[in-house]
């Protein structure tokens, strides 16, 4: 069923797919040295669905979000992939030379050139269709943010990854960044990985969440998760929060529409 990729750019240990996920992992440990930092890690991406991996700091969320875009090499395990994937990566940091004038235009150019309908296309889903020639070490945190994902969306990935991509935004910021993720989701039936510490939001737009601590603790429906006592050993007070939240919700479904506009 599986077969070993000749495809020029995609590292060894990864394999194609058949069916309909469009990434597995298999067993997948990364090791740092002797500091074990992933220990067997199988999970399934498919087509359509919004997938958020939460975890204390330092518990491998960005080694595996790195693992899967094949910046790092697994010690151990498989990365199983269908063979039509294409990745749109969103990371957590973008170090940019302050002193370099550079415009969100040329940016997204590099390293490759774009055509401007595509561009504009690009841009106007992430929300930053005004931003095309502003520059980019004047952008705001939130600016920079959606540049960032019209980068990524100009591959028209069928996997969308975002590591941390709400860090240092506000509540409103946040919320209009994971609306804008969930108009991306339909419009484009991508699947969509994110990293993420904002534990109120996730569940309330995650179709699945996988709590990460080295090794998988827990996953399912945001409800199962919240709900569970590995969630709850992780992230104590936190946690009994976003489950009284999360059961508010369900218990007045109006709250949710006034919620979604509030973020
Ligand atoms: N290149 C590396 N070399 C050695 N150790 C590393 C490397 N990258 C990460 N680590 C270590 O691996 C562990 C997991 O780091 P990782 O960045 O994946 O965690 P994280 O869950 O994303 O954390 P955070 O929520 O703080 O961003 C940490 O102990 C980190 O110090």
């Amino acid at each position: 069923m599986f077969s070993r990729l000749s495809t020029k750019g995609i590292p060894e240990y990864c394999t194609s797919l058949t069916g309909n996920a469009l990434l597995r992992t298999d067993q997948l440990t990364v090791q740092f040295g002797q500091q074990p930092v992933l220990e067997n890690i199988n999970l399934s991406l498919k087509p359509g669905r919004i997938v958020t991996l939460i975890g204390p700091n330092g518990s491998g969320k960005s080694t595996l979000v790195k693992a899967l875009i094949g910046a790092i090499k697994p010690t151990a395990g498989h990365i199983v992939r269908s063979r039509d994937l294409k990745i749109g990566y969103v990371p957590q940091r973008l170090h940019l030379d302050p002193t370099l004038p550079m415009t969100v235009h040329r940016f997204i150019n590099l390293p490759k050139r774009h055509a401007s309908r595509d561009i504009a296309e690009a841009l106007e889903q992430a929300g930053a269709e005004h931003l095309l020639n502003a520059a980019m070490n004047h952008l705001s945190g939130g600016q920079l943010q959606r540049v960032l994902l019209a980068r990524a969306l100009l591959s028209r990935p069928s996997l969308l990854l975002l590591d941390e991509a709400t860090q240092g935004l506000d509540h409103r910021g946040v919320a209009e960044f994971y609306q804008r993720i969930e108009q991306i989701r339909q419009r484009s039936q991508c699947a969509v990985l994110m990293v993420s510490h904002d534990l109120h939001v996730v569940m309330r737009t995650a179709d699945h969440v996988i709590c990460l601590n080295r090794h998988v603790c827990c996953e399912g429906q945001p409800e199962k998760v919240a709900a569970s006592p590995q969630y709850h050993a992780l992230f104590g007070d936190q946690a009994a929060s976003t489950l009284a939240f999360y059961r508010h919700q369900h218990a007045n479904p109006q709250d949710k529409e006034i919620l979604r506009h509030a973020g």
